[in-house]
């Protein structure tokens, strides 16, 4: 049984045109007009168990309505679709037994009670006895550190540490299939990198397959092999993630600052994409020609330098390069 299974699935959503002025409105109150978006085009995708999968793709592409198609909160309106062998808008309920979401924009923890709360609340959902939710909770607790924010309402909580008591909560069921809709969006580099380690470990202790969407090409990178790029709609590419990294994901960005004004030497693979004044660059590196090592020891041998941050260029920036080289493949 595969953990996904989509064929030819479509949504089309049927929008309201709103109308402009007083006396259009009233007409539009007795007939109404009305548009079709067609959100997801025809999407055939098949994710195997303990999979990490990253789902991308610009503003609008399609992906939520996808997702949510997936979770049994969207009717598909074309194609067929399986999610853990359920047909998930019809099996909603089993579905919800053996799925966890976490939408980073969204909190699924009571704002006002403490996160174990919470999950003693979720617990009782999920039909978890008590011995057995007191042994999940305490096991989550100690992995994700959230001891010392535990009895805390959420709403006092930082945005890491909510995160961290969302994926936590996500987890309470042992799901078999977790969907992360940005997980570490406006999280530091630290809790980031913190958050991903805890995913990955799940997927490797416990199998749990991963579909996951995120702006962050570092989430991509470091979670997940396989990488399924949208646009309109529609699958634009299906890749690995070694190949992401080779053709679109090798560039990084250095951003430095230096003491006093410097001239930075040209180097192959290496561009300098903006200075200010000498005191401020950032380069842009082509490690499949110049390692970032080499860049980095060069720039500090200079004895000048204050600051520097390493960092990868924009999402946008990667999926507007896959458009330009997957369209005339
Ligand atoms: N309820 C709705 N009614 C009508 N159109 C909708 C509705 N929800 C989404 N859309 C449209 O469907 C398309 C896909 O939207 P969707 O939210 O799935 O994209 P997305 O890839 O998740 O975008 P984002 O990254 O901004 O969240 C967009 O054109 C959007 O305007």
């Amino acid at each position: 049984m595969k953990a996904i299974e989509t064929k030819d699935l479509g949504k089309t959503y049927r929008a309201r045109v709103k109308a402009e002025g007083l006396a259009a409105s009233f007409r539009a109150l007795v007939r109404p007009q009305w548009i079709s978006v067609d959100a997801v085009r025809g999407i055939s995708l098949n994710v195997e168990q303990g999979e990490m999968l990253a789902f991308i793709g610009p503003n609008g592409a399609g992906k939520s309505t996808f997702i949510k198609m997936l979770c049994g909160i969207l009717y598909p309106t074309a194609g067929e679709l399986s999610v853990l062998g359920l047909s998930p808008a019809r099996e909603r309920r089993k579905l919800a037994m053996r799925i966890g979401t976490v939408f980073g924009q969204k909190s699924q923890l009571w704002l006002h009670l403490p996160a174990v709360d919470s999950f003693t609340l979720l617990a009782a959902i999920y039909e978890i006895d008590n011995a057995e939710c007191r042994r999940r909770v305490a096991e989550l607790t100690e992995l994700f550190g959230l001891g010392e924010f535990l009895h805390t309402p959420v709403r006092k909580l930082s945005l890491g540490q909510r995160i961290r008591c969302e994926v936590a909560a996500s987890l309470l069921h042992e799901p078999e299939l977790l969907f992360l809709d940005e997980p570490t969006i406006g999280l530091d580099v630290v809790v980031k990198q913190a958050i991903r380690e805890l995913i990955a470990r799940r997927n490797r202790e416990h199998g749990t397959t991963v579909f996951l969407t995120s702006h962050d090409p570092a989430d991509i990178e470091q979670l997940c092999r396989r990488a399924v790029v949208i646009d309109h709609g529609g699958i634009v590419l299906d890749a690995s993630v070694e190949r992401l990294k080779s053709d679109y994901l090798g560039k990084k960005l250095i951003d430095v600052r230096f003491g006093t004004p410097q001239r930075i030497p040209a180097l192959p693979g290496v561009t300098v994409s903006s200075e200010s004044g000498g005191q401020k660059a950032t380069l842009t590196v082509d490690t499949a020609v110049r390692p970032i090592g080499d860049v980095m020891e060069r720039l500090s041998m200079t004895g000048n330098v204050l600051d520097i941050t390493i960092n990868n260029p924009p999402m946008e920036d990667i999926i507007a390069a896959i458009f330009q080289k997957e369209a005339v493949r």
